[in-house]
């Protein structure tokens, strides 16, 4: 049996092609000739189980193996092997079926991944790193001929008897003069344990020595005897491919160390398994948040049937989920098209739903069955759930029952929980709800102190997500405001009936503005008179929640830029009430009188933390005279 013959393809030449437009990620050969190999020996595993081979299984195994004098990588495994018409069939036509295609269309594409598989062109992803090819094979099937397989990366190739004597196939690489990098045991060790890990079949890479145990000395101390074993680069059963019946936390911690050598251990975690419409196994788990968000993204690893594809699971994991690390197993993920491709596949959108679903369902969990230690790890999960909240509808839906609100006492309260502890202290005369929060609890502590004194509760938002929080809390929550503590005078943070009306005349109000207009030399600030408490501050200086919340808004870029190029500008309530009005207006010097304008205006501002520089200065030297 000999046979020489052309692959038939209009393309001269494909090879020059695929090395040229897929030699940045040209080790993925690797993981394209070891996945075959595997398949092979899954094949061979179902066909025995289904009766249709009745010969010796032998112990599963794939084997790599390097000869760095001759130059070769080598795969074999003991699975089902080929027939020479099978090698035609599935090498010279299957794999090839597309290649003119794949020319055509892709002659711009910059990711291998995009290409690669889409076109069946995983065998030959060999020619990226070899100029020769062999193929020594011996099918399953009664009465097969051993056979060979010849490519020397140009249109033509050789079939000819082959020399394997047991079931299987070897695939041969000649590797060329640019590839020697990967004629390497610590190379090879590196790609294999990449994406090889947890592939289903044992894979042999070389062989190591291990102290095994053996017997006891004369003394009776335990003996150990060095045996060279084979080394097997994977775990055929990873975690996620078992029953979570079957699991103990400790395992679960165990593979998130494999996973992530350096992080510490995880809050908690969610085993995926789907199998309808999609199919879909995992374990994602929530890490203790740090501070460096990027540094924390694509740490989910996307695998397909326990094939390594990809770190980054962009449009496969909701947005909002990113830093969530783990792994994700899925056959049914488009891995190898292009990413517009992947948003609008729809099962990429059903896995997003999904994992969605299940976050969403675990967290509910934990927190009907452990409220309290829930609450000791929302500040961590806080972060997520509120991001959930504001970027998908649906997520909001079902974290409005867990998620939680905290105070500046540190008291966390659900949504409903806040409602009905506030309702009565905190409902204007329209009958709408007030909440307040404070984004610095120390720099706006004298406004806390004084919302509180009024009986008020003040929310805690300080996180990196809290501006989106409140605006998206303000949309979904039935009549209900949120203003910031320090955005009006405590007793007008809401507007009741009982209004304190100021004791000052109109004639007497005009002369403490004018007199307060004339103390404050800074643009944007705006002096007005209010009837307020007379143990209330007597003056205030206020940012209106609408423009602070524009500005900031502007500030982050969503597009308010109308509002971000105004000039700050600020009220300064003055306590009509305050004794210290009264004494400005009992005094006929006019000096007198800005300087007690000036420094309770200091005062204000020096208590928001607003007060700096030379300002500051001042204040202090004017200080030091006043006392
Ligand atoms: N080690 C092997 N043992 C038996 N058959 C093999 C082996 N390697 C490849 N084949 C056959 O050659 C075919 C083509 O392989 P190729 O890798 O090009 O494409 P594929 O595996 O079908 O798809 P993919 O592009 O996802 O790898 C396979 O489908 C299989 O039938």
């Amino acid at each position: 049996m000999e046979e020489k013959g052309s692959i038939s393809i209009h393309t001269e030449n494909i090879f020059p092609i695929i090395k040229k437009f897929l030699y940045s990620d040209n080790e993925i050969f690797l993981r394209e000739l070891v996945s075959n190999a595997v398949d092979a020996v899954q094949k061979i595993k179902r066909l025995a189980a289904l009766g249709q081979y009745n010969g010796e299984l032998g112990d599963p195994l794939v084997e790599v193996a390097l000869d760095e004098e001759k130059k070769t990588i080598t795969i074999s495994d003991n699975g089902l092997g080929m027939t020479a018409e099978e090698i035609k069939k599935y090498i010279n036509q299957v794999a090839f079926s597309g290649a003119s295609e794949f020319v055509e269309k892709f002659k711009d594409a910059k990711d291998a991944n995009e290409i690669i598989g889409k076109f069946g062109l995983g065998f030959y992803s060999a020619f990226m790193v070899a100029d020769l090819v062999e193929i020594q094979t011996l099918s399953f099937q009664e009465g097969a001929e051993p056979a060979k397989w010849v490519c020397d990366g140009s249109t033509s190739y050789e079939i000819s008897a082959g020399t394997r004597t047991t079931r299987g196939t070897d695939i041969i690489l000649h590797i060329n003069s640019e590839s020697e990098e990967f004629l390497s045991k610590g190379k090879l060790n590196e790609i294999l344990d990449k994406y090889g890990k947890f592939l289903p079949v044992p894979i042999k890479f070389g062989t190591e020595t291990q102290s095994l145990p053996d017997g006891e000395d004369e003394e009776g101390k335990p003996k150990t005897k060095e045996v060279e074993t084979d080394h097997i680069i994977n775990t055929t059963a990873p975690l996620w491919t078992k029953a979570p019946a079957d699991l103990s936390d400790q395992d679960y911690l165990d593979f998130y160390k494999q996973l992530y050598p350096f992080a510490e251990d995880p809050l908690f975690w969610i085993h995926l398994n789907v199998d309808y419409p999609f199919n879909l196994t995992g374990v994602l788990y929530f890490p203790k948040v740090k501070n460096d968000f990027d540094m924390q993204r694509n740490k989910i690893k996307l695998f397909s049937r326990q094939v390594f594809i990809t770190d980054e699971v962009k449009d496969i994991v909701p947005e909002f989920l990113m830093l969530l690390h783990g792994v994700i197993d899925s056959p049914d993920i488009p891995l190898n098209v292009s990413r517009s491709f992947l948003q609008a596949d729809s099962n990429v959108k059903k896995i997003n739903s999904y994992i969605t679903k299940k976050v969403a369902d675990k967290l509910a969990e934990l927190f009907n069955k452990d409220r309290k230690s829930y609450e000791e790890k929302w500040s961590d999960i806080g972060l997520f759930v509120k991001y959930g909240m504001v970027s998908e509808e649906k997520f909001y839906d079902k974290a409005k029952d867990f998620a939680l609100l905290t105070n500046t006492k540190e008291e966390n309260f659900t949504l409903d929980e806040y409602r009905d502890k506030v309702k009565d202290a905190q409902t204007d005369k329209n009958g709408q709800l007030v909440y307040i929060y404070t984004t610095e609890p120390a720099k706006q502590d004298s406004f806390i102190q004084a919302a509180n004194k009024k009986g008020y509760d003040v929310l805690l938002m300080n996180s990196a997500i809290d501006t989106h929080f409140v605006s998206s809390l303000e949309h979904k929550l039935e009549k209900t405001a949120l203003k910031r503590v320090d955005s009006s005078v405590a007793s007008k943070l809401i507007e009741t009936d009982e209004a304190v009306e100021s004791v000052l005349t109109e004639e007497q109000s005009a002369t403490v503005k004018s007199v307060f207009e004339k103390a404050i030399v800074k643009p944007g600030f705006t002096v007005e008179i209010v009837g307020l408490n007379p143990d209330e501050f007597p003056v205030t200086v206020t940012m209106d929640e609408f423009m602070r919340r524009m500005k900031e808004m502007a500030q982050m870029g969503g597009g308010m830029s109308f509002y971000g190029n105004m000039p700050d500008s600020y009220k300064v309530a003055i306590n009509g009430n305050h004794k210290l009005v009264n004494r400005i207006l009992q005094s006929t010097d006019a000096a007198e009188q800005n300087a007690l304008a000036k420094q309770a205006v200091d005062l204000a501002l020096l208590s928001q933390g607003m007060l700096t520089g030379a300002e500051l200065t001042d204040f202090v030297n004017r200080s030091v005279e006043l006392i």
